[in-house]
Order: structure tokens, then sequence, then C-alpha cells
């Protein structure tokens, strides 16, 4: 029923007659930020199908996302009555939202000021000087718009910057800019102390579900992906009309958000129903992707989420995924299969792959990794 209700919004596909042509899309990803400037009216590859939930038909949640002290979740913490507290809540959160506000993280507030800094400055950047990093044509990684993988895909409206940090043998060093000078510093410290941050937490994740710490890291493997995204929005003039970002799961195994510092967008659907995610500046949102949905044996969910667009605002946020090692086989833990609660996926390497397959056959991975 869960499932089945979001398929036409998970990968969503416009019934068009014609399909875009090579000229369209490079005509569309130039003109995104003139229609922004100019307030006009979107193309309709930007709209939304006729059947998904609009934007507006969204709420407030009555009982809100949890916000988690993630100090507490460290190996010396969890011994203690809080600790173990907020281990419990981390698994509720985790079992019905999939996601949750982590504070207590022990980055600064200034050094968080300063990613978004940086970001903002890469946006705001002449269209020529951003080029330079422009998406490789048979490549994912780089900047750009919404990557167009299948037809009649209905188009985000944002710019994205997406880079490999990890492994570092394998960062692609000509996409990383150079402007403003302090990117490339600030985006590496950034995801050396976001992947502190991820491994305390995929320990405390094994450890909510009574498991050995290491059942979900050892899955991620010593070479594990890790990624970021940087997301811009630019005011849309038809925010009923038009998604920032189409609704998704991650497949990732997990991700962690920066949102912009006032500017909400991101929307979590939960029971039928899109919640909106309040910004508390400083905090994190944390979320689960498909690749630790199958690795907890589906009792940890990966949540679908959208991001809504802004007449009156631009919008940043910066995404950080960390991926298991693609060759690596990944599968749900021994320990969370039992007659109650058989295996419900088949062991997979390469999420990624999967992913992109699964997109552009219009199927739901999670649904396709099934036994
Ligand atoms: O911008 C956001 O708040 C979320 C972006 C997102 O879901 C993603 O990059 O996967
Ligand atoms: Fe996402």
């Amino acid at each position: 029923m869960y499932v089945l209700s979001i398929i036409p919004q998970v990968l969503p596909r416009r019934n068009m007659a014609r399909s875009l042509g090579a000229t369209d899309v490079v005509s569309l990803a130039k003109s995104l930020q003139e229609m922004s400037m100019n307030g006009t009216e979107p193309p309709p590859q930007y709209f939304l199908e006729e059947n998904s939930i609009k934007p507006m038909d969204s709420f407030l949640p009555s009982d809100p996302i949890p916000i988690i002290d993630i100090s507490l979740l460290s190996s010396s913490s969890l011994s203690s009555k809080e600790g173990k507290d907020e281990l419990e809540k981390l698994k509720s959160a985790l079992t019905s939202w999939g996601c949750f506000q982590a504070i207590g993280h022990g980055i600064s507030s200034s050094f968080l000021d300063k990613v978004r800094e940086v970001a903002n400055q890469f946006f705001a950047l002449p269209v020529e000087e951003k080029q330079k990093y422009s998406r490789e044509v048979d490549g994912s990684e780089g900047y750009g718009n919404d990557q167009i993988l299948s037809e009649n895909q209905v188009l985000d409206w944002l710019y994205r910057l997406f880079l490999r940090l990890r492994p570092v043998d394998q960062r692609k060093l000509q996409l990383w800019p150079e402007n403003p000078n302090e990117f490339r510093e600030v985006l590496d410290e950034y995801g050396t102390k976001v992947k502190i941050i991820m491994d305390v937490l995929i320990k405390a994740m094994a450890k909510s579900l009574n498991l050995e710490e290491n059942s979900f890291s050892s899955q991620f493997g010593e070479r594990s992906v890790m990624q970021a995204r940087f997301n811009f929005y630019p005011r849309c003039a038809r925010p009923d009309l038009v998604l920032g970002v189409k609704p998704h799961s991650d497949g990732s195994g997990i991700t962690v958000l920066l949102q912009d510092k006032e500017v909400e967008g991101l929307q979590v659907f939960k029971n039928d129903k899109w919640f909106i995610v309040s910004v508390i500046p400083h905090a994190f949102v944390v979320n689960i992707g498909d690749q630790m949905q199958i690795m907890s044996n589906g009792i940890f969910k990966s949540p679908m989420h959208r991001v809504v667009t802004n007449s009156e605002r631009m919008r940043i946020s910066v995404a950080m995924f960390n991926i298991p090692e693609p060759d690596k086989e990944i599968g749900p833990v021994d320990g969370l299969i039992d007659e109650k609660r058989p295996r419900l996926y088949r062991n997979m390497k390469n999420y990624a792959a999967f992913n992109f397959e699964c997109f552009q056959k219009g199927v739901v991975p999670l649904e396709s990794a099934k036994i």
C-alpha cells in the first residue's frame, strides 16, 4: 500500500508526445537562471504530473521529526542512562521517519556557515566560470542541471555540483572549484568531519538493534564512497507546479544534509502525507538511504523526500552521501533475519548502477531488490 501509493511520484514521467531533443536540453540548462531572474513561466518539462501531491498539500508534523543529540551516541557515552535513551530515540526515528535532526555533532556553527558561504560564492559566479566544472558527458560528477537519465523525465528546478571525496585517490580534482579559492580546502575539511560523524552513527545504528557495532560498517568497507552534492535552487515563478527535487529516496547508506540556514524546502513522505522539515540552522538532517534499509532487513526506513521551490527566495543545501564499496556485496544482517522477519532483500553489489537501471526502467529500486 505504502509503496504502491507513491509509485507514480517516485519516478515521474511526462506523457508528452515529444521527448526532449539535445538542443532543447542545452537551451533549458541555459535559461533556468534567466527564467528565475525574469520570473518567467517555466516550460512544461518542469511541471509535476497531474496525479502527484502538490507542494501546497504539505504539513507541519504534529509529532515533529526527532531531534537527537548525537554526542550521546559515541561508544563511551552509550553506557550512561542518557546515552541509552538517545539510542532508543535513534531507533525509533529510523523505524518511523527514517530521518532525524542531529544536534551535538561537534562541528562549529562558524564552520557550517563557511561551508554555506563557499557554496553560495560558487553558485554566484558567472556562468562561464561555473561551466569550467561542467558535468562530463558520460559521468555524473561536476556542475550542471538535473541530469537527464530517461525520456520524459520531469526536470528538477536546480543547479548541482556533485563531487566524489572518497576514496581520496578517486577524486576528480579538475571538477573541484578553485573559485572561491577556499572551496577545495573547506570541502576537504568538511568531508573529514562529516565522515567521523557518519562512522559514529553507523555504529550506533547497529547497537540500537542489539547488533555488534561493526555489523553495518563492515558492509560499507574500508574504501566506502563519499560524495558531496551542492544544491542550488533559484527562485521559481511556479512553486505550485515545479519541484526543486522530485520525490526520491537516496541510494546511499546514510546521508547527512546541511539545509539552507533560513529557507525551508525539504519535505518527507510519511503516512501518505508530505511533511515539512523545519530549519534548525546548525543541525544536520540525517536520513538513511536504500542500502541501510536493505542491510537492516527493512527495519529502518529509507525515507521518500522531495524539495519544493520558492518564488521569493533562492535556497542552497549540501548533501553528503556515504555509500558502501561498490564491489562489496551488501545484504540484510544475519541477526535481523528470523522466522518472524524473514529475509526481505537479496544480497547485491553496486547499488548505484542498479538504481540507475531502475530509474531508466521506471521501477522502484527497493521493490526490485526484494526477494
Ligand atoms: O535540498 C535538500 O534539502 C535535499 C536534497 C536531496 O534530497 C538530495 O540531494 O538528495
Ligand atoms: Fe535526497
